[in-house]
């Protein structure tokens, strides 16, 4: 069920690609219906820039060119789906430990078009562990420093993210000021970035339900 909503919202995606320009694409299960759908216009797109080594595979596989994003100065839509997002497009990302090669892709795209399914939208951020990407030797120090903002930091075992850092997940956080906590997190030293998006929120949010996909605009 919740697989379904994930690939209608991401097939509905495919509506606001424009042809003959870059795609951005996003990490998780979500995206990669998302990719499976952008497989069938691949002819008239110029390429992807992906945010992992997953969804690169992914999309080599099925014949679509990666591009290096440091040869792109711009391109106009990033697809990417989220863990949580609430009602001002803020979300929660890195789930799957992608969140700072997604926040690096979704820089520098024009417009960002988050991919759901209904579960993930919740009114205040944090019931979804927060997401941190920590340089490795910092991993003690950045949590110790985690638990003095209220929340409780666990690193998580066995994974190494695609830049060669840890992630510490942080529960028990009520994110009601996501803007400024992201900025927060994102000056302690030894951190790479938060899984906070809301600095750079999302423009359009594709809702997968039951009954067929809901646009927020
Ligand atoms: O690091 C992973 C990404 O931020 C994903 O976009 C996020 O975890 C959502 O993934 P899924 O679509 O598998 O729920």
């Amino acid at each position: 069920m919740l697989d379904d909503m994930k690939r209608k919202a991401a097939w509905a995606a495919l509506e606001f690609i424009p042809r003959h320009t870059v795609v951005g694409v996003g990490t998780g299960s979500t995206v990669n219906h998302f990719i499976d759908a952008l497989a069938t216009i691949k002819h008239e797109i110029k390429g992807a820039v992906s945010s992992s080594e997953q969804s690169t595979a992914k999309l080599k596989d099925l014949g679509i060119p990666v591009l290096d994003l440091n040869s792109i100065d711009r391109f106009s839509v990033y697809v990417d789906g989220a863990d949580e997002i609430n009602p001002d497009k803020h979300m929660i990302k890195g789930g799957g430990a992608a969140l700072t090669r997604e926040k690096i892709v979704a820089a520098v795209a024009e417009t960002f078009i988050c991919i759901v399914d209904e579960s993930k939208q919740v009114p205040v951020l944090g019931r979804f562990p927060l997401p941190v990407e920590v340089i490795p030797m910092a991993s003690s120090y950045v949590a110790r420093e985690l638990n003095k903002i209220g929340g409780r930091a666990v690193l998580r075992a066995g994974v190494t993210t695609d830049n060669g850092n840890v992630i510490l997940d942080v529960h028990d956080l009520e994110i009601r000021h996501p803007i400024q906590l992201e900025a927060q997190i994102n000056n302690i030293v030894g951190v790479v970035t938060n899984g906070i998006f809301a600095i750079r929120a999302a423009d359009k949010v594709l809702v997968g339900t039951p009954a067929g996909t809901t646009i927020l605009k």
